[in-house]
């Protein structure tokens, strides 16, 4: 029996999330061509009864930290990088490869790492080769593999190549599980999802989604969350007129909330005033941060 940690690290954008999605099978990481959306680590497992359990995290995109919020992220990236066993590079192979060499070159790791060449499926033969032969020669690469996360190609590929590196090991989690992270978690990022789906660049720069009741019922579960913004103004924007946006907010998660649950859900959403809650260390430790 094989067990152990892996973490996905890259760029904003890089796939990470839709790489968790698919090692998992499930919409556990939420996906949108935004950049940093993800702002928590996402803990999931991958286990093969009796042969391996791979724990996958999900990390923040690595950008500079330009304020109390980004710095949290580098943190997490940095302590993410210290408890590996092996650490997924991953890449989006439509971009060049100057940014990404420097950047893993600068994490000066000293576990494992396998590039994964993601977003194959959108170029062709030659610049794969091309972006192949450039990172296999790193010497931070150990192995490498190349993926389409969004198509699910080769995702059996990356989990052997995992394995090479794997210690052997009994589980850490029951093997049912999924995830470390209790359901209200994946509540409040359905929330935050369709904010990203539904408004332009700024406003969900500016929200934090809390769930404070999560109770279930006989016939349905009854969810209420708060969505916190900085200013009146990006309450008036998230509301809309007559509370238009609110309710569209809060049909497209319930919907989704409810596949997720596999159950009824009856969702109640609040807008919430709280200023400078980003640069807030007190706001940040409540909102989970
Ligand atoms: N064509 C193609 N698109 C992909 C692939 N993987 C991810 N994408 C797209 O790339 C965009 C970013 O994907 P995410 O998974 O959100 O990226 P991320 O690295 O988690 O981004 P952050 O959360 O911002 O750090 C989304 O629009 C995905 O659909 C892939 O293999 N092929």
């Amino acid at each position: 029996m094989k067990a152990g940690f892996v973490n996905i690290f890259g760029k904003p954008n890089a796939g990470k999330s839709t790489l968790l999605n698919a090692l998992l099978g499930e919409k556990l990481a939420i996906v949108s061509p935004k950049v940093q959306t993800t702002r928590h680590r996402i803990k999931g497992f991958v286990t093969e009864p009796g042969k391996y359990q791979i724990i996958f995290s999900d990390t923040p995109g690595i950008i500079e930290p330009r304020y109390k919020l980004q710095e949290k992220m580098m943190q997490s990236v940095k302590s993410a990088l210290e408890d590996a066993d092996v650490a997924l590079l991953l890449v989006d192979t439509t971009e060049g490869v100057e940014e990404n060499n420097n950047l893993f070159t600068s994490l000066k790791l000293k576990v494992p790492a396998i590039v994964v060449l993601n977003k194959v499926d959108k170029i062709g033969e030659k610049r794969i080769t091309a972006a192949e032969n450039f990172y296999s020669q790193q010497p931070y690469c150990k192995k490498l593999v190349k993926i389409s996360a969004l198509k699910n190609d080769n995702i059996q590929e990356l989990i052997n190549a995992i394995l090479e590196f794997l210690p052997e090991g009994e589980p850490f989690y029951p093997e049912d599980d999924m995830t470390d992270l209790p359901t209200k978690f994946f509540v409040g990022e359905m929330v935050r999802e369709k904010i990203f789906e539904l408004f332009g660049d700024e406003i969900p720069y500016h929200t934090a989604v809390m769930v404070n009741e999560f109770k279930e019922k006989e016939t349905l579960v009854k969810i209420q969350a708060d969505i916190i913004v900085q200013r009146e103004s990006q309450k008036g924007i998230l509301l809309g007129e007559g509370g238009k946006m609110i309710k569209q907010i809060g049909t497209l998660a319930r919907q989704d909330i409810e596949k997720f649950l596999q159950q009824k859900v009856f969702l109640q959403l609040f807008v919430k005033v709280r200023p400078k809650w980003r640069d807030n260390e007190m706001h940040l430790k409540e909102y989970g941060y």
